[in-house]
């Protein structure tokens, strides 16, 4: 790592400590945890010294109550400062992980469109649940750990040399080949380890990309390269956890036997120094048992030096999408309700620099007139849309809202007052009712049903299993397209907006079906200002006025006789539709 990405590396930490710290309370049983954790740790091989070379070294049984009860004590302390530091640890690192959660997903929701268009929904689900997952795991429950580790390792070191300073000194040779144990082994079983996690996470992709491409795999008959693809990351899997399970096997016994050297040390040295009367058996028994409790530390300082790398760049990847500066401001004049008029003044708009999809559109909506926009594929219709919902804003010129500037108008309320049928219905987790309801807050369920009773969908909704109950997963598998626009419109008309934008469903839906969708769309416009997506041309004839647009711009505008009459643009897109009908 060069300077420069240590120095950012430091920042990162610096900025995401800064921000975990504001749980104080627990923060602060965190801390007294750890301390209390450590100092016991360190009584009792000191009370054992002491009750061998004084009590019973020394045949002094009558108080050796005393000595017992108070090694039971420490035992007891260490036991409960364990706990309290695991468990608080863990309550610390789980509010620190759901508040990034929490602020990562909001950020999302919150973000422009255009935030969305170079990232794969994987990776954005992988940032907001791994990568915390990792950042907590390493950076929350890894970073206590080792400072807990860490002070018990110095307090252990400072009881030795307070015991005997020579023998310290010798036993602490072995420490050197525990840390490079820890460090070479350890680190190789780590590594392993997390190989593992990737062939996981790669056997979840396979199955997902063949449960979702399902139909496309059988059409092309692919299954045999989907199967040998599948069995392929299953045998690396089993490598990657045999892998593991080599190096655990040898890194384990091996880190035991290089703390059984340090022992074999304080045994045979302090042994002998006890033999010269130089020190007390007490004082080599605690030594001894001071020496086995190096293992664990090492390791965990070391393995935390080894998976901060990970939760760094983790970290980098969370803060780059907190950091991202396209984020749909909520600001403006909150508005109650809308005449409809819609103005576009001269709008220019681009997804992508010097790429324009509208190029100075012009166009009037008075209010609770129903305008149809026609178009060639990739023509702006959609583009038009998105810009009078404000998805997007222009990047040049205005559109106005009862001639109020867009800009002005805050874009919640503004939402608040447009129904958008999109073409492909969205339903969300929960019930057909709740995903009606979620329209109006207001509305109650009579309203629900007294909404779908008009627009005629109340026929359809009670086929389903369990009517207005039927959960939207299982709905949206027996609801054709056309029915589940239905409910979008019942959910438009619920909200009972001042505009609405419909996009007609694409795909062909049975005549029936689109006769009711058609209907219910006449409905819905009544009295609202309107804007319809035309993909077939025939629900042309209700509007005021078509548009036709081409290559982001407007071509001909008028009623649909009018045009009919002109026999221009719009008349050769009806009779080649017409004729293919
Ligand atoms: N998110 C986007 N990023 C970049 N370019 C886009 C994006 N969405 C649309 N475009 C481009 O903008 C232009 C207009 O697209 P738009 O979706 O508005 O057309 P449309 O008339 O609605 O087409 P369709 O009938 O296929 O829905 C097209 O050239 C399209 O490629």
């Amino acid at each position: 790592m060069d300077s420069k990405n240590q120095r950012s590396s430091l920042s990162l930490l610096k900025r995401f400590i800064g921000e975990a710290v504001s749980h104080r309370k627990t923060l602060i049983i965190v801390v007294v945890s750890i301390i209390g954790s450590a100092l016991a740790t360190l009584a009792p091989p000191y009370i054992l010294s002491v009750a061998i070379d004084r009590y019973i070294l020394a045949g002094n049984y009558n108080r050796f109550w005393f000595i017992a009860l108070l090694y039971l004590s420490a035992l007891t302390a260490q036991w409960f400062f364990a706990t309290l530091q695991t468990f608080y640890i863990e309550v610390f690192g789980q509010k620190v992980l759901c508040d990034l959660r929490a602020r990562l997903h909001e950020k999302v929701l919150r973000s422009r469109l255009e935030f969305f268009k170079d990232k794969s929904t994987g990776d954005l689900v992988s940032r907001i649940v791994n990568d915390t997952g990792i950042v907590n795991d390493v950076l929350v429950s890894g970073l206590f750990g080792s400072l807990g580790s860490l002070l018990s390792l110095i307090g252990i070191i400072i009881a030795m040399f307070l015991l005997d300073v020579k023998l310290t000194l010798v036993t602490l040779a072995s420490i050197p080949l525990m840390i490079l144990v820890a460090y070479y082994f350890g680190g190789k079983m780590r590594r392993a380890y997390r190989e593992t996690r990737q062939k996981i996470a790669k056997i979840s992709s396979v199955v997902e990309e063949s449960v979702a491409g399902v139909e496309t795999i059988r059409a092309f008959g692919k299954e045999g390269e989907v199967e040998r693809e599948f069995s392929r990351v299953s045998r690396e899997t089993i490598k990657a956890y045999l892998r593991v399970a080599v190096y655990m096997g040898l890194f384990w016994p091996l880190m035991n036997i290089t703390s059984l050297v340090s022992v074999i040390i304080v045994i045979a040295y302090g042994g002998y120094l006890a033999y010269q009367g130089a020190m007390s058996i007490g004082v080599v028994i605690a030594f001894i048992q001071y020496a086995q409790r190096f293992r664990g530390p090492i390791n965990e300082v070391i393995g935390l030096y080894d998976s901060l790398q990970s939760a760094l760049a983790a970290l980098e990847r969370i803060y780059e999408i907190f950091d991202d500066e396209g984020v749909e401001d909520y600001e403006g004049v909150h508005v109650e309700r809308l005449k409809g008029e819609i103005k576009f003044d001269n709008v220019w708009f681009e997804y992508e620099k010097g790429i324009p999809a509208l190029k100075g559109i012009n166009l009037q909506i008075p209010p609770a007139s129903k305008i149809a926009i026609v178009g060639r594929t990739g023509a702006g219709k959609t583009t038009i849309a998105g810009l009078i919902m404000r998805f997007y804003d222009p990047t040049e010129g205005r559109v106005l809202y009862d001639g109020v500037d867009g800009k002005r108008i805050s874009r919640k309320s503004l939402r608040r007052r447009i129904g958008y049928v999109p073409q492909e219905t969205y339903l969300f987790p929960g019930t057909i009712m709740e995903n009606i309801l979620m329209a109006n807050p207001e509305a109650s369920e009579e309203d629900v049903i007294r909404v779908c009773k008009e627009l005629g969908v109340q026929d359809f909704i009670m086929r389903l299993p369990k009517g207005y109950n039927t959960s939207a997963g299982e709905a949206g598998k027996l609801l054709s397209v056309g029915e589940r626009q239905l409910i979008s419109l019942a959910r438009a008309l619920l909200e009972d907006p001042d505009i609405v934008i419909l996009d007609e469903a694409l795909s062909s839906v049975d005549p029936k079906t689109e006769r009711l969708v058609q209907d219910a769309m006449l409905k819905l416009m009544e009295g609202r200002t309107s804007i319809i997506i035309a993909h077939r041309l025939g629900i042309t004839r209700f509007a005021d006025k078509v548009v036709v647009v081409e290559d982001g711009r407007i071509i001909e505008e008028g009623s649909p006789e009018e045009l009919l009459e002109r026999r221009g643009h719009f008349y050769r897109f009806y009779v080649s539709q017409m004729g293919e009908a």
